[in-house]
């Protein structure tokens, strides 16, 4: 964001706390809403970038076997109550002709998809969308597991509820074996690590 949107998000800040009840200018408030707005700057922070770019692929291998990368962290803002959401993402792709992406690659592709205000849904296959696009593997399995705090800390109130989604293509989506092998080797491969 630019100074003049982190000054507009503040000012915004700042006629919430006062709408809700606050003081807004006791002492411990006064820097609270350029707080917020910096923070806003980090978790939004792919609204700035329309397409994501930052990528390399390699032809180094023959390898046609899955590459899978499980148990990935994340946090993201739904976009119905811009409170978080947030868990873990597994995973994996099988090359075609040999192209495989840097492994670091996919942990930012997945900031990208959930540094903005969005649902679990919309996360779950843009991850898959992105990875055909920039792999056109022959297939793509995605994972997500989250919790929500709109529905922990509010509404319905079931804390530690789990939301689970999946998107299989190619490969994963004919093959049922082979999502077999992704989901034990995502939820099961890294225990001896
Ligand atoms: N499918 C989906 N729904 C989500 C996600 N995050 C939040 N929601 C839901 O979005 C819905 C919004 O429903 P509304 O009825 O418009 O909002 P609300 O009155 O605040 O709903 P309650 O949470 O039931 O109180 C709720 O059911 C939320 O649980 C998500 O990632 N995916
Ligand atoms: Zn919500």
């Amino acid at each position: 964001m630019t100074d003049e949107q982190i000054a507009t998000v503040a000012d915004a800040v700042k006629t919430i706390l006062t709408a809700v009840g606050e003081d807004a200018d006791r002492p411990g408030l006064q820097e609270t809403p350029r707080r917020v707005a910096k923070a806003y700057n980090e978790m939004f922070s792919s609204l700035t970038e329309p397409t994501f770019t930052d990528y390399k692929l390699f032809h180094e291998t023959d390898n046609a076997d899955m590459v899978v990368v499980g148990q990935i962290p994340f946090y993201s803002m739904c976009e119905h109550h811009l409170l978080p959401f947030f868990g873990r993402i597994s995973v994996a792709y099988v090359p075609t002709d040999g192209t495989i992406i840097g492994l670091s690659k996919i942990p930012r592709l997945i900031d990208f998809v959930t540094h903005r205000p969005t649902v679990q849904e919309n996360v779950t296959n843009a991850i898959a969308t992105e990875l055909t696009r920039i792999l056109n593997p022959a297939g793509v399995a995605v994972s997500v597991a989250a919790r929500h705090m709109c529905m922990e800390m509010r509404g319905i109130n079931k804390t530690g509820s789990v939301t689970q989604t999946a998107k299989y293509l190619g490969a994963f989506a004919s093959d049922q074996a082979l999502k077999q092998e992704f989901l034990m080797r995502a939820e099961h491969g890294n225990l001896n690590l």
